[in-house]
């Protein structure tokens, strides 16, 4: 089963990319439980080896299983992992079982002062030695699905999950964080893995804590990072009936078509009719930490760096009912390797200011702009309904409703959208949730009126701050 163990009425998982523990609990309490997010993707929270320029990418080079990273330690883990359960907000953690690190010129520390000497293989602290790698052979082609398995991506040592012991050891660090009361993992490179190997370490996996308030029985949610853009000899499709895998097509297409570069019309039948995998299966974004700074997948997904289209993105992922959506919340970056924002002690800088509670520079908190943060109240107001009342100009001015509950239209033509659009919704006048908020009964923002044959007044100028208006029952005057 692929339930997201998501609290009822809670939607949409955020990745607070580096954030420390302390901060995350914070957030959970101030912001996200109450607006109604579902989950957040934490970093990892295994022991990475201490690289002297600290790229982000240093935390996908496992040291140990120990919980100490820049983000926190265990304790700090744990409480957070209690606080956000409790402002009905689950945690998903990021492990990297199929490696350890590569090799380096310099002496290899952890962040937990393990030592480790990747050259033998040698990390005492798991303990792991040669016997639990695979040989190191490169993976030179894609499409040989042993050498995807069985040799070293870009050099990292690969751990052999078909070992004994590996297997325990993996299996212990997956139960130990379950019983801290986490919701669920994301399995990094697991494309880089055998789907049986991991078929076996899923199948020993406890039920999550009824400790920490999950009703007995329930199963931890997997989704696995398979990037398949097709092409190679690995398919998407080795890994959906084990869980849910992230389905990289997805913000590869939206972000195509939020530049024009394919028109909207076409996202009538968006899913798995586009080659996607089954929609329950299906772990979806636009940009995740990797392809915003590198644009790894070849084709430019959009991030907050262009933000009208990086928004429409976003509302179009929330407005629609395919998949199982993550948004990103990140820290500004010029360079692709850059780290996060740290002090003259290399200790993560905090998100949050203490003052005002909004976010620092340096931070773009992309899951408290409130174009994105209404958004997801949008999608928990429509939840269950399906996409009706299509519209489009023939290219790139398109409108649907959500049943009878939500309407949202989208214009990224170069001229104005103003047209009289059939919806669902019953007459009124509704508060526009993009440019506003409701409060006191009053709209913040733009207004939109519905007659009484569910006709809208939809107007989205070209040259708007935004090129989407959306409106639920939740907010009608
Ligand atoms: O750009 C990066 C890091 C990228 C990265 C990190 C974590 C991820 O979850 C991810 O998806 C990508 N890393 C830089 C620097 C680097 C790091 C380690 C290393 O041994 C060599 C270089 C880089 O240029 N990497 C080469 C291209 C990206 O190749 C990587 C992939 C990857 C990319 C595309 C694929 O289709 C694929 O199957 C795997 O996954 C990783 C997973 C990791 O757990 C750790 C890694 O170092 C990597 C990783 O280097
Ligand atoms: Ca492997």
């Amino acid at each position: 089963n692929k339930d997201t163990n998501y609290v009822p009425g809670h939607d949409v998982m955020v990745h607070l990319l580096e954030w420390k523990w302390t901060d995350i609990a914070e957030e959970c309490e101030s912001f996200l439980g109450l607006k109604g997010y579902g989950g957040i993707q934490v970093s990892p929270i295994q022991e990475n080896i201490i690289i002297p320029t600290r790229p982000w990418w240093e935390r996908y080079q496992p040291v140990s299983y120990r919980w100490l990273t820049r983000s926190g330690n265990e304790r700090q883990f744990r409480e957070m992992v209690e606080k956000c359960n409790q402002a009905g907000v689950r945690i998903y953690v990021d492990i990297i079982i199929n490696h350890m690190t590569a090799d380096h010129s310099f002496p290899v520390i952890g962040t937990g002062n393990s030592i480790a000497d990747p050259p033998s293989r040698d990390y005492s602290a798991v303990p792991y030695n040669r016997s639990d790698f695979h040989k190191s052979c490169s993976i030179v082609d894609y499409n040989d699905p042993n050498q995807v398995r069985n040799c070293e991506l870009v050099g990292l040592h690969d751990l052999d999950q078909s070992n004994e012991h590996v297997k325990q050891t993996i299996i212990k660090f997956m139960n130990d964080v379950i019983d801290a009361g986490v919701a669920g993992f994301r399995i990094d490179a697991a494309k880089h893995m055998w789907p049986s190997d991991l078929n076996f370490i899923y199948s020993r996996l406890k039920n999550l804590s009824t400790n920490h308030g999950f009703q007995s029985g329930k199963r931890p949610y997997i989704y696995q990072e398979v990037i398949d853009m097709g092409g190679e000899g690995i398919s998407k499709m080795e890994y959906n009936d084990l869980g849910v895998v992230t389905e990289f097509r997805y913000g590869f297409e939206i972000s195509r078509g939020m530049r024009g570069i394919n028109s909207l019309k076409w996202f009538k039948n968006f899913g798995e009719m586009w080659g996607m995998v089954p929609s329950n299966d299906a772990l979806v974004f636009i940009d995740n930490h990797d392809n915003q700074r590198s644009n790894s997948d070849g084709g430019s997904v959009l991030t907050y760096k262009e933000p009208k289209m990086y928004k429409m993105a976003i509302a179009f992922m929330l407005a629609h009912p395919y998949g199982i959506p993550r948004i990103i919340s990140s820290f500004a970056f010029h360079n692709k390797d850059q780290g996060p924002p740290s002090d003259i002690h290399e200790n993560l800088v905090s998100p949050l200011s203490i003052k005002t509670g909004s976010c620092v520079e340096g931070w773009i908190c992309e899951h408290r702009w409130r174009q994105i943060s209404n958004m997801v109240h949008f999608r928990k107001v429509v939840n269950g309904t399906v996409v009706s009342e299509w519209w489009d100009n023939g290219n790139n001015q398109i409108a649907f409703s959500r049943g009878n509950t939500g309407f949202i239209a989208f214009n990224s033509e170069t001229f104005d959208l103003n047209q009289k659009l059939h919806t669902k919704l019953s007459s009124g006048v509704y508060c526009e949730i993009i440019s506003g908020n409701k409060i006191n009964g009053n709209c913040t923002g733009k207004t939109v009126f519905v007659d009484e044959n569910g006709y809208a007044d939809v107007k989205i100028l070209s040259d708007a701050e935004d090129g989407t208006i959306a409106i639920h029952v939740d907010v009608s005057r």
